[in-house]
């Protein structure tokens, strides 16, 4: 049996981690009372619930590897990892508060040489229900403990199709729509509330050991500002709209910088790149695929 399959973890929330999450991704940053974005921290007009944007489902995976990426025979150096590519899955949108389920297991591991790459895949279930609520599958880049393998015939090991990647082709024509958005120097001692407290999102000198400059911002940060973006600019505010989510992360980005999404739409698929204003670079790109998108364009 391949190591984790089948390991079991849970995971509850409630509507305080689900607004502190929306906050930590920078909803009503800008404007307090932002019509699409307040009901994700605040019951308006008599609201039930909190809404929970779509990316929070990234978090729920945030607990079910309790020793970390161990896999007999790899050994990397845990300052060196970086979040390589997300991709989320969601059956039915995530509930206000939950206790959760969730079943893990090894979706790939490649040996590229100067690094190696895991990929963990984590079906989450709504324990009440034993309904599956959403499926992540996490790509981490470790650099440095790659070359386990003979370069000759490097191993590569994946249990998905191959058209379940991350990678995208950038359209060449004019984006359908753009979002520009500016982080807040604390945004990543804000968005690490949310659970995960690596230090190379808060601590200089672990950055810098890393290879940064300064602490840098969680990769789920930005792919839930990008993602915001695109319900924000193409669902009409509308996040239950969103069915799957992929994202690659290319570049890091520094907390404070301004992320200017870029999006095209082909079908039902929304195409989009975020790059950094300051320094003109891509830093993220993916796809979110849409329930309904035709109908009300
Ligand atoms: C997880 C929880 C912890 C969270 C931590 C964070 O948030 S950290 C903050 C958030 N994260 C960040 O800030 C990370 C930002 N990203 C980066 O800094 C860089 O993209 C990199 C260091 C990940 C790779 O750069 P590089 O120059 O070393 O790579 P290269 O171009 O030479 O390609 C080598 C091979 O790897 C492949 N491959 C490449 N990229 C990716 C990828 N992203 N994903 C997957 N695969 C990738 C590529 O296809 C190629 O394979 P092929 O084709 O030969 O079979």
């Amino acid at each position: 049996m391949l190591p984790w399959n089948g390991l079991k973890s849970t995971y509850s929330y409630t509507e305080r981690d689900a607004a502190l999450y929306a906050l930590g991704i920078g909803a009503c940053a800008s404007d307090a009372v932002d019509e699409d974005e307040l009901k994700y921290v605040y019951h308006e007009d008599g609201q039930k619930a909190i809404k929970v944007l779509p990316t929070f489902a990234a978090l729920l995976t945030l607990e079910s590897l309790p020793n970390g990426f161990d896999l007999p025979g790899l050994q990397y150096d845990p300052r060196l990892l970086l979040h390589g590519q997300q991709y989320i899955e969601l059956y039915k949108p995530v509930p206000s508060s939950c206790h959760i389920q969730n079943k893990v297991s090894l979706a790939g591991l490649h040996d590229k040489g100067k690094a190696a790459i895991l990929e963990i895949e984590t079906k989450s279930y709504e324990k009440e229900s034993g309904d599956l609520l959403c499926m992540n599958r996490s790509t981490v880049y470790l650099r440095g403990a790659g070359g386990f393998s003979k370069s000759s015939k490097p191993f590569s090991y994946s249990s998905y199709p191959s058209n379940q990647t991350s990678a995208v082709k950038i359209p060449e024509s004019k984006p359908f729509s753009v979002f520009e958005d500016r982080t807040h120097p604390s945004q990543a001692l804000l968005y690490r509330l949310s659970g995960d407290y690596n230090p190379l999102h808060s601590d200089p000198q672990f950055a810098k050991v890393a290879g940064f400059s300064q602490p840098i911002l969680h990769g789920l940060c930005t792919l839930g500002f990008a993602v915001r973006a695109i319900i924000k600019s193409i669902c009409k505010g509308d996040s239950d709209r969103i069915k799957s989510i992929t994202g690659r992360f290319l570049l890091h980005v520094y907390p404070g910088e301004t992320l200017v999404t870029e999006m095209w739409i082909e079908g039902s698929r929304v195409i989009y790149r975020t790059l950094v204003k300051e320094r003109k670079r891509t830093v993220l790109s993916g796809s979110v695929d849409l329930r309904g998108l035709n109908s009300s364009l």
